[in-house]
């Protein structure tokens, strides 16, 4: 599908606020991917679709994530994160794309998890920090990602636990993992 197609047909699936925020995406991981070595190509295919779930009913989610049968786990977690498995199958299936790294950065670009690829820690940054983000702490992320990728991730996916925890809302695993993986590789035990 040409660019300007696919912009189209992701763009009418969601509302404008959220077509907005994936533009933030778009632009931000295009931008990380030029300062840490990525590909700004494959890092901006993976934003553009990787909302493109967020607005199908819950059970349309659910339904698409059973029958792919590769993240069933987060069906026992937060229906927030159903979008992003549900997305990378929509992507694949609906839009054509066969490129399997672009496919799990959409996969995990909400959890992240163990092993992150660089696109994969691209995108999930990206969404976390596009200029479209107002959140107590977003600018301490957004200096963090001037120079080192994995420090940045760390920082966040720290905030996005505690956020959970203050909450009272249980953690998809997912996430607790990545980080413990990225501060492993960062810092050491
Ligand atoms: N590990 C996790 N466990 C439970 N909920 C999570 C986890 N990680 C993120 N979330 C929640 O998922 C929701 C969606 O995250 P968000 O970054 O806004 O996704 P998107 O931008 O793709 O819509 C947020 O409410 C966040 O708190």
């Amino acid at each position: 599908m040409k660019r300007e197609d696919l912009i189209a047909s992701v763009r009418a699936a969601m509302p404008e606020k959220r077509w907005k925020h994936t533009e933030g995406v778009m632009e931000t991981a295009v931008l990380l991917a030029n300062r840490f070595g990525g590909d700004p190509e494959r890092a901006e295919l993976a934003a553009i679709l990787h909302d493109v779930a967020k607005y199908w009913p819950t059970e349309r989610m659910a339904e698409t994530i059973r029958e792919d049968g590769r993240s069933t786990d987060v069906l026992d977690y937060d229906k927030e994160l159903w979008h992003a498995p549900a997305g990378a199958v929509a992507a694949e299936r609906d839009y054509g794309v066969t490129d399997a790294e672009v496919l799990d950065a959409i996969r995990y670009h909400t959890s992240g998890r163990e092993g992150m690829t660089l696109l994969e820690k691209i995108v999930w940054l990206a969404d976390y920090i596009e200029p479209g983000r107002d959140f107590p702490g977003v600018h301490k992320i957004r200096e963090l990602a001037e120079h080192s990728l994995e420090r940045a991730l760390i920082a966040a996916m720290s905030g996005t636990i505690a956020f959970l925890l203050e909450k009272g809302k249980r953690v998809y695993p997912l996430t607790v993992m990545a980080r413990n993986d990225l501060i492993t590789r960062e810092v050491g035990l």
